[in-house]
């Protein structure tokens, strides 16, 4: 048996006199989700490219809030339908978007949000973009200094641009001969860092062989962004912060043939000082200890060949053979009605049309199943699946028609 088919939030702006949050500012589409004390009111403009934005209305306090945003706020906006799905996240359809990016997640309660308010010390809210299936996870590639992680990464960049994406972290090092600002690291200094880290903006950061490092939440969202999966170099500190962390990655730890390879590899690089060389080399038996034993990784892969180190690395990911082609992408034939409502019934999200008319013409309805969502801001949301249904299917028994 379902719960009862949530209401249909898209009318409920009248009611609380949303211009108090956005003044005249937004003439096109807006919608409104009360949770708890709180109602969001999501608008945007139709005709320009301004971002969509959100205000918040505390009935507790009877004050309007404007919140920080994170994530890549979606721009056009043709029409914005919203529901609330655990209180901790609203739905949202936009109406303006490509198949792939007209399903959006605004999250106001979830772990990451409650992360940033305490940090930020004031109202924040996430966006993060839905994707089909569950191919996404991020991966981390954590291990000593000078095992192999960057030429690893290089290899698997090289050979499947298109999949993966760099997560370009920030660090206080100064560049080596051929590294580049913005492709390498993004090369910073540390009163500058320490500030960002203090105002929340990183997913993870650490102190390794005397300098900072550390993902930014914008590193991230640009892979995800551009649909890729997003692939992280990073300290094995770094790599524990993420375990704790919303991200969901697959985390794994590259092993050395032995201490003394890694300091040949470590020397014949030709890119530290001896002292430098000497403080990585003792910080390794450190991280070797702390990377067998600590349980914070998924996999362990020893780089001794180097190919073979690869391929291992590519069945891991589960993309080798004809795996590799594979993406998922928004199903096909889904096309939102212009003219819609969208209700709630477990765990499956009813987009259903505006008039009986249209229903009665289209013969079917679209229904997002929302019980295995994964992952989620500062990344994508992971794992929606969608189809079309006849409306008046067993599937959908005890969800209100529109009348
Ligand atoms: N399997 C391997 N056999 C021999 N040499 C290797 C192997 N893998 C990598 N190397 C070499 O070892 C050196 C260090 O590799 P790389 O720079 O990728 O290490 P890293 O783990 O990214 O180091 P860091 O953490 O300092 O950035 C490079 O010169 C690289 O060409
Ligand atoms: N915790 C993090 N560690 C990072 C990050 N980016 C790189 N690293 C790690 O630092 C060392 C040294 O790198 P190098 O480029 O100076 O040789 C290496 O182990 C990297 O994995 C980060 O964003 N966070």
């Amino acid at each position: 048996m379902g719960e009862a088919p949530a209401f249909i939030v898209d009318d409920l702006q009248n009611q609380i006199g949303f211009e108090n949050g956005f003044g005249s500012k937004f003439k096109g589409c807006k919608t409104t989700t009360t949770i708890g004390d709180k109602t969001y009111v999501i608008g945007g403009n139709d005709e320009s490219t301004l971002p969509v934005e959100v205000r918040i209305f505390d009935k507790a306090t009877g004050n309007w809030v404007t919140p920080i945003v994170l994530g890549s706020k979606p721009n056009s906006c043709k029409g914005l339908s919203a529901i609330s799905l655990n209180d901790d996240r609203i739905l949202i359809v936009n109406k303006g978007s490509a198949p792939d990016d007209c399903i959006l997640f605004l999250e106001v309660d979830t772990w990451f949000v409650r992360e940033q308010k305490k940090i930020r010390g004031t109202e924040v809210v996430a966006w993060s973009k839905g994707v089909w299936g569950d191919a996404e996870k991020p991966v981390v590639i954590s291990g000593p200094s000078g095992v192999g992680k960057g030429t690893l990464i290089s290899m698997l960049m090289k050979e499947f641009p298109s999949m993966f994406g760099f997560s370009v972290s920030h660090t206080t090092r100064a560049p080596r001969g051929m590294e580049k600002d913005g492709v390498h690291y993004h090369f910073t200094e540390q009163s500058i860092m320490e500030k960002e880290i203090k105002d929340g903006k990183f997913v993870e950061y650490a102190s390794v062989h005397g300098n900072l490092y550390g993902t930014s939440i914008e590193a991230v969202e640009v892979v995800t962004d551009a649909g890729k999966r997003c692939i992280l170099d990073i300290d094995v500190q770094g790599a524990r912060s993420v375990r704790a962390s919303s991200l969901e990655a697959i985390l794994i730890f590259i092993c050395p043939p032995s201490m003394e390879e890694l300091e040949t590899r470590l020397r014949s690089r030709r890119t530290e000082t001896e002292e430098q060389i000497l403080k990585r080399l003792q910080n390794a038996e450190v991280e070797m200890e702390q990377g067998k034993s600590s349980g914070i990784f998924d996999h362990i892969l020893y780089n001794d060949n180097l190919d073979d180190c690869y391929e291992s690395l590519k069945k891991l990911l589960g993309i080798d053979g004809a795996a590799a082609a594979t993406q998922i992408s928004a199903p096909q034939g889904i096309d939102l009605p212009a003219d819609r409502s969208v209700s709630k019934m477990d765990n499956k999200i009813i987009i259903n049309y505006g008039t009986p008319e249209l229903e009665k013409a289209s013969k079917s309805l679209i229904v997002l199943d929302v019980s295995s969502l994964k992952g989620g801001a500062p990344g994508r949301t992971r794992g929606l699946d969608v189809y079309a249904t006849d409306s008046f299917s067993d599937d959908l028994n005890g969800i209100n028609q529109p009348s």
